[in-house]
């Protein structure tokens, strides 16, 4: 079938942020509809509450089959930046990731390349790895200057970065114009090109046997409809849910759609 995940026996990579929803009572619930799940084969599921749901989301996840991830956090260990948390404090948390460079946090709060470069290295540097966003606007896409931008956010995002710390990324292709309520999902025919460019910029930054372990996950709009169809195609890993999978059981059913398409392959 393809040259991508499910071929190679990698794991599939199913996620979602639960972005600024549920707080600890609603979360703490949604974690323990979760605690007993059974991942099924060759599927890594992952969940990324709001802060204040962290470290309870991740003491009742931490012998599940689920990680647990934060939504951001500052490079610096410590020190005088008001509101902001840290690598070490997620880590005592006990969360495995941290999402870097959401277009929401690009668009409204002034994240820039150089800002997700810096807490890319910090969060690897304390044993975080870190889910890094990548996305085109509808305006870059208009203007056929997609490709260029996703290069370029990725290259900057991982600038520095040795080759035992490449391996601990993972990318998230977001196109903005595909997310939220009025976003579209991307056709798997843009998916499909994009990912290749996105493979062959690894390549370029780490050589191929190192980029060939990144993951490379989809998101914007992923429904249940439509999440099975971006795992078939060559260099997607994954995908990354919002909205529809903020139901614990809308969440499932995307996996379980997924795992059928997964297990299909991994026999033939
Ligand atoms: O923003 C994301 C996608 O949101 P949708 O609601 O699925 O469009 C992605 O980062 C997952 O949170």
């Amino acid at each position: 079938m393809k040259g991508g995940s499910v071929m190679d026996h990698k794991p599939v990579w199913v996620g979602t942020s639960w972005k600024m929803n549920k707080g600890p009572a609603e979360a703490i619930t949604a974690a323990r509809s979760l605690e007993l799940y059974n991942a099924p084969p060759d599927i890594q599921p992952f969940v990324i509450p709001p802060f204040t749901s962290l470290k309870d989301v991740c003491t009742i996840l931490h012998n599940s089959d689920l990680l647990v991830g934060a939504q951001n956090m500052h490079w610096d260990d410590s020190g005088a930046w008001t509101g902001e948390i840290s690598p070490s404090m997620i880590r005592e948390c006990g969360a495995a990731l941290v999402e870097i460079g959401h277009s929401e946090r690009r668009e409204h709060f002034g994240e820039t390349d150089w800002t997700v470069n810096r807490k890319v290295r910090a969060a690897v540097r304390h044993g975080l790895r870190p889910l890094v966003c990548v996305g085109d606007t509808s305006d870059e896409y208009e203007f056929g200057v997609s490709l260029e931008t996703l290069a370029r956010q990725t290259k900057i995002a991982l600038h520095g970065l040795s080759a035992e710390e490449l391996p601990h990324v993972l990318i998230a292709y977001e196109p903005v114009w595909a997310i939220g309520t009025k976003g579209r999902a991307a056709d798997k025919d843009c998916v499909a090109g994009v990912h290749a460019h996105l493979r062959r910029a690894l390549e370029g930054i780490a050589g191929e046997e190192i980029a060939a372990c990144i993951p490379l996950l989809y998101g914007g709009s992923v429904t249940l409809d439509n999440a099975y169809g971006y795992v078939t195609l060559p260099n997607v890993d994954g995908v990354f849910v919002g909205r529809a999978a903020w139901e614990v059981t809308g969440f499932k059913a995307i996996i379980d759609s997924i795992s059928i398409v997964v297990e299909r392959e991994v026999a033939a």
